[in-house]
């Protein structure tokens, strides 16, 4: 089996000592950073790091030929970009006074307690995918580019603000910390997951949990997996979901939605990198990243104290919002024609001919359901179409069936608010005059879609047109 090595560069261990660096991988590997060279002769750690991405070295002082410090010295000046950790023999203040002004990172005198040696490492570890993620989305930014949109295949957009979703999608990407993937629902988050699990490049499964409406029992035991005869009715050993995404991805969707209860045990499980199979006194190490999605407001659920403030602030380190439809219409026609494609196929039908009101229609609404609306809607159109010009009943149907421009149920931003900055209200005829200009400018001129989006029947509204040009 082909394990996915952790950190993605390399971890050097340097010291004349071969006991001390079998011991200390051993250790390191056990904590789950299994990207790690040893070098015994400091002599060669230069050439080492030339051959290999290093980007931590722990480095003994005392060695032979060419000590510590002279190497720390040499790293800083060659490789200024890797983080250097000295754990050294010697306990004293003016060696490590002098190693943190030459550039090291931390200082730990071996006799200390391991653990606090393997923190020390991946807080090392942390900071260094942080900054090379910056690096990595900075570059991406600057030259707005795309390393791999093949992996964005299955996204159709024109949106700038989804092309920056993608850059930033490439860069944490290999990144073993959660991401927490947030928008409405139907807006393709599940998509968004897919292409962070193919850009991973880990070799194991994307693995998808939903979380919503699973107990607290449910979740452990999904997740953990039990061993034979944990609890009445476990009459085999079960694998959880955790194992199964091993050196892939595991997705847990409808996070929102995760009691507290659950949310102790998610926290842990990301902290301590450990979690127990139910019945089990054994720990395991999980081997997977984890990518986590709602479309709730986890920062209100928060503040309700719904969700715990630790874990919203562990899974926000990598955040990706998808904007909702109705805020990247220039989506809806690229959406609307590859659907019809996909519809049209899927019915053995020919792809039908688009009536020209429709791109109007759709432009005024506001697609609460967000691009899995639209899907539906498309389909249904297609189903029932006979050949030529796509009908739009099934879109005013649908339509119909909601109130247009639904989203007034969100909050208001300032922006939003037709009467921000309007010092002086209109008065009640002159309100309607430009109520009805606007709705006719926004359907193109289409009366019965105008009169949609006013809320009143078409009659009436040719009436007060007609009112208005004296007629
Ligand atoms: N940009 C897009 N291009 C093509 N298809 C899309 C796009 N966005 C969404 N879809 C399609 O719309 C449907 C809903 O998308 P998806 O399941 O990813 O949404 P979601 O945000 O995960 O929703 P939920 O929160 O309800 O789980 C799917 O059939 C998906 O393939």
């Amino acid at each position: 089996m082909t394990t996915t090595l952790y950190p993605s560069f390399s971890i050097l261990l340097v010291d004349d000592e071969p006991d001390w660096l079998y011991s200390m991988s051993i250790t390191l590997e056990r904590a789950g950073l299994t990207n790690i060279i040893t070098c015994a002769d400091s002599r060669e750690a230069l050439k080492m790091m030339t051959e290999h991405a290093v980007g931590v070295v722990l480095l003994d002082l005392t060695m032979p030929h060419l000590s510590g410090e002279e190497l720390l010295e040499r790293i800083a000046e060659e490789h200024p970009e890797v983080t250097v950790i000295i754990v050294s023999g010697l306990n004293q203040l003016e060696t490590a006074v002098h190693c943190m002004r030459s550039g090291a990172f931390d200082y730990y005198v071996k006799t200390a307690e391991e653990g606090r040696i393997v923190k020390g490492v991946k807080r090392a570890v942390r900071e260094k995918e942080l900054q090379l993620e910056n690096r990595e989305l900075r570059n991406r930014f600057l030259y707005d580019r795309l390393e791999h949109p093949e992996a964005f295949r299955d996204i159709v957009t024109g949106d700038k603000g989804m092309r920056s979703i993608f850059q930033y999608v490439e860069a944490v990407a290999l990144s073993s910390q959660p991401i927490l993937v947030t928008g409405e629902s139907g807006v393709g988050k599940e998509l968004i997951v897919a292409a962070l699990h193919r850009l991973s490049g880990r070799k194991g499964e994307l693995v998808a949990v939903n979380v919503a409406g699973l107990d607290d029992a449910m979740v452990s035991d999904t997740l953990f997996g039990h061993v034979k005869g944990a609890y009445t009715g476990a009459g085999e050993a079960r694998k959880g979901m955790i194992e199964q995404a091993a050196d892939g991805t595991l997705f847990l969707d409808e996070i929102g939605d995760l009691s507290l209860g659950s949310q102790v045990k998610l926290l842990r499980l990301l902290q301590e990198g450990e979690y127990y199979p139910i019945g089990s006194d054994r720990p395991r190490r999980i081997r997977a990243r984890v990518v986590v999605a709602t479309h709730q407001d986890l920062a209100a659920r928060q503040a309700a104290g719904q969700f715990r403030n630790d874990l919203y602030y562990r899974l926000r380190a990598h955040h990706l919002h998808v904007p909702p439809l109705r805020k990247r219409k220039d989506d809806i026609p690229l959406l609307l024609d590859h659907f019809l494609g996909l519809a049209a196929r899927e019915f053995g039908k020919k792809k039908p001919t688009l009536p020209k009101e429709l791109a109007v229609l759709l432009s005024t609404y506001d697609f609460p359901g967000n691009v899995r609306e639209l899907k539906a809607m498309v389909y249904d159109a297609v189903s029932l179409h006979q050949g030529g010009v796509l009908s739009m009943e099934a879109f005013v149907r649908a339509i119909g069936e909601r109130p247009v421009q639904a989203a007034a149920e969100q909050p208001a931003e300032p922006s939003e608010n037709p009467f921000f900055g309007v010092d002086r209200l209109p008065g009640f005829t002159e309100a309607i005059d430009l109520l009805v200009a606007e709705a006719v400018r926004r359907a193109e001129g289409n009366q019965s879609i105008a009169a949609r989006l006013l809320g009143v029947s078409q009659p009436t509204l040719s009436k007060r047109l007609k009112q208005q040009r004296g007629e």
